[in-house]
């Protein structure tokens, strides 16, 4: 059972190696005699089995199945936590990925009430191939999203009618075109011809593309006024936006609204699902706009036979219009494509969707046909103002990190106002969300007491007593808004969001709404459902918990902030050794600095005590007691242990489908298993952590997506890339590699016993 090198989750079976005999006959000491020497034959040959299978420490060539001896050093028990702090709870023992000396208290067995290992001892330090890169003046950088300040750059001078000039500036703010709208819309304004528009995270595409249809429709409307006529919504629709989510779908119909409070005759309206199949009164005969939004996307969840069935349609039903009233429609259609990448598969769709397209891009390298593709996939970029840092931490660390993290963010009033934090999947989203916002830590009230010294993990998770943790933090499925307990401060208090594409549309609609509008500081933990096209307004700080799947995923991930030219700041965690390799791709995403923080840094500022001197004790104290009060409380209530197991159980198998050029750099045979349980609050040992069937609520989202796709009419299987027929963004890694990660997930999914993957 590997993939990838990593091995996971092997199993004997319980009875493998059960004794049967059963010994008669003799004295007493005779049947012990020859009991014992039946077991110790058993015991060797229960280690030459295990000797011939692969271990942890082993690699598995994915083609050759060859097993390779991996450079990490063996594990050894550990005799003595000389470095850093000594768990004073319980005796300790622990994995030790360095094979430094160390003590086992108590027994040299493996002990039976889980593993409490020390957050500061044996963590793998920086690779020396890293260094620390060195510090360079912080430049003042120009916004590259912003509008633009140049005086002739106004929007009647590009082609817009003052009235819907004065409309953006009075009723929306808006001054000045980004560097793309003057582009679009002069372009799309002149000529009715196919367009393809690309540009960065957060420059106005949306604006790009509507402005012109808005202004085109005024003015036919006008015409017909003249003519004794009106546009009215009997005239017929004349323009579609499609967009891959209907989250996305909402947030343009949002905008298009507001553009149109300034000509209420003009409507706009949402649909969902396959409504040219399958709505009669839906006449597509008149279309003369048809917009392709985040082509990237469209083309990545699988609807490239969708579009080509729609634009089929169109071409087939479109009618030389007889209505007199209507001369000034344009006689055929006009197809914009807008993605923020240049990606192969927006190629394809251009080509299929586009005729003789005018590239529209800020740079002007870029909107040249004869650009090569390397350059085009290279022009994809952070904004420039964004200010990108990484933050290296050691598997155990990465919670406390994370808390940390936080805390220093919205320490001050005011400093951030929201921040998003993206994780790999659902089932780790939703033990974040349920441990930041537990209320027991912050009030003090007690941490579960210990389990015995005796109990076995298993039956840790069954304690016997109910404590007030247990009963005051009843996991709720469908809770989406809490308060950060664990982040909040008295002068502070910070909202916390989840979002991930397991919850039911009405929930994620909800729920990013209350995000949207909350003034108070918050925080949003979400998977990469999140992270294309969604417009969250005053995101300050995007942190990349987990790491992204492709850079392209980084990109949208982090562009999330720093939008229309306002500052923002991106930090992405990263494990100490090759996971280093990441630093290169950042500095291939944008021309600014990157900044390098360690975990000690943001530890120490997150855990020190607010006031008086502060000593290396004082935080790592602090750090280590969070740490083990929020193991207690996982230890508390079996549904908390069984969330923290899957949380972790999954994010090990997202780790395993980064695309397939990044897997030297995301390495699934140097990940440390034991240290990252830890991050998942687990004193389990890695290999017995496995959480068998699907997860709280995955039935009730996957229901409704059931009923969503058998309205829409469309076949479950075999129409979508990712094997899941939803039109909607619930499994969100790229599809680069896209047959090479569906097995690596069928055999992780045979592999794991859960049910799905579960990365939405
Ligand atoms: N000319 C402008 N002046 C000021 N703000 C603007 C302007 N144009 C757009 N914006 C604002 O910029 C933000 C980003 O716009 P939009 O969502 O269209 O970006 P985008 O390029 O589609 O980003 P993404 O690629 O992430 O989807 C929105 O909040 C929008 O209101």
């Amino acid at each position: 059972m590997a993939d990838d090198g990593m091995l996971l989750n092997f199993e004997l079976p319980s009875d493998a190696f059960a004794s049967t005999k059963s010994f008669r006959g003799g004295g007493w000491k005779d049947r012990h005699t020859a009991k014992k020497s039946f077991q110790y034959g058993r015991k060797k040959a229960q280690e030459r089995a295990v000797g011939s299978m692969p271990r942890f420490d082993e690699v598995r060539s994915e083609d050759e199945g060859l097993i390779l001896p991996n450079p990490r050093p063996a594990k050894r028990p550990r005799i003595e936590d000389a470095e850093g702090l000594q768990s004073t709870y319980r005796p300790s023992a622990g994995i030790n990925r360095s094979g430094q000396a160390t003590t086992i208290h108590g027994s040299s067995k493996t002990p039976k009430d889980g593993v409490i290992s020390s957050l500061f001892s044996f963590n793998p330090q920086s690779a020396p191939s890293y260094p620390k890169p060195a510090m360079e003046a912080e430049e003042i950088v120009q916004p590259s999203n912003a509008p633009l300040e140049d005086e002739l750059a106004n929007f009647t001078s590009l082609g817009l009618s003052p009235t819907l000039a004065a409309h953006l500036l009075r009723k929306l703010g808006i001054k000045a075109p980004t560097a793309i709208q003057r582009k679009a819309i002069e372009q799309l304004c002149a000529a009715h011809a196919d367009a393809f528009i690309q540009a960065e995270t957060g420059s106005g595409k949306t604006l790009a593309y509507l402005l012109p249809i808005v202004e085109r429709l005024m003015q036919l409307s006008k015409q017909m006024k003249t003519a004794g006529t009106g546009l009215n919504r009997e005239s017929g629709l004349f323009a579609i936006v499609l967009s891959p989510t209907r989250e996305l779908s909402k947030q343009i119909s949002a905008v298009l609204e507001s553009l149109l409070a300034c000509c209420h005759w003009i409507v706009s309206g949402t649909v969902i699902g396959d409504h040219i199949d399958n709505t009669e009164v839906l006449d597509v005969s008149k279309v003369r706009w048809l917009v392709l939004d985040e082509g990237d996307r469209l083309m990545e969840l699988g609807f490239e036979k969708d579009i080509q069935k729609i634009v089929g349609v169109l071409n087939l039903r479109r009618k030389k219009v007889v209505d007199s009233s209507l001369a000034d429609l344009p006689e055929r259609r006009c197809t914009v494509l807008c993605s923020a990448t240049l990606k192969g598969n927006v190629e394809q769709l251009k080509h299929t969707t586009l005729k003789d397209a005018a590239s529209i891009a800020v740079d002007e390298d870029m909107s040249t046909a004869d650009a090569s593709s390397e350059n085009k996939a290279a022009a994809f970029s952070a904004p420039a103002q964004l200010k990108q840092s990484y933050v290296l931490v050691p598997s155990k660390q990465r919670l406390v990190t994370l808390v940390a993290t936080l805390r220093q963010a919205f320490k001050r009033k005011g400093s951030v106002a929201k921040c998003v934090v993206f994780i790999s999947c659902a089932d780790s989203v939703d033990f974040h969300f349920d441990l930041l916002t537990q209320q027991s830590l912050t009030a003090g009230e007690g941490a579960a007491a210990e389990p015995k010294d005796d109990a076995t993990p298993t039956q840790q998770s069954i304690p016997k007593h109910s404590n007030k943790i247990a009963q005051g933090n009843s996991i709720s499925e469908t809770r989406t808004h809490g308060l950060a307990t664990a982040i909040s401060s008295d002068q502070n208090q910070v909202q916390l969001f989840r979002l991930h594409g397991s919850l039911q549309q009405s929930t994620r609609t909800s729920t990013l709404m209350a995000f949207t509008k909350c003034t108070d500081p918050s925080v949003i933990v979400c998977t990469d459902v999140a992270s294309r096209g969604l417009d969250l307004p005053n995101i300050d700080l995007v942190i990349e918990y987990d790491p992204p799947f492709s850079k392209d995923d980084h990109l949208h991930r982090v562009g999330r902030t720093a939008r229309a030219g306002r500052d923002g700041r991106a930090m992405i965690f990263l494990a100490p050794g090759c996971e280093e390799g990441y630093v290169d791709i950042l500095k291939d995403c944008g021309p600014r600095n990157i900044t390098r923080h360690g975990a000690d840094e943001m530890l120490k500022k997150g855990f020190s005590p607010s006031i008086g001197v502060v000593g290396d004790k004082d935080w790592q104290e602090a750090a280590t007691t969070w740490q083990l009060d929020i193991e207690r409380w996982a230890l508390a209530h079996p549904k908390h242990l069984e969330q923290a197991r899957r949380a972790f159980q999954s994010h090990v198998r997202a780790y395993a489908t980064h695309v397939a050029a990044e897997r030297s750099i995301f390495d699934m045979g140097q990940l440390h298993f034991g240290h990252l349980a830890k991050a998942f609050a687990l004193r389990d040992k890695p290999g017995s952590i496995r959480v068998p069937g699907q997860r709280p609520g995955q039935n009730e989202g996957r229901k409704s997506n059931d009923a969503r796709k058998a309205s829409a009419g469309r076949a479950a299987a075999g129409s979508t890339k990712r094997g899941r027929a939803d039109d909607d963004f619930e499994d969100q890694t790229p599809t680069d590699k896209e047959a090479g990660r569906r097995r690596t997930q069928a055999k992780l999914k045979s592999m794991g016993g859960a049910s799905e993957f579960n990365l939405g």
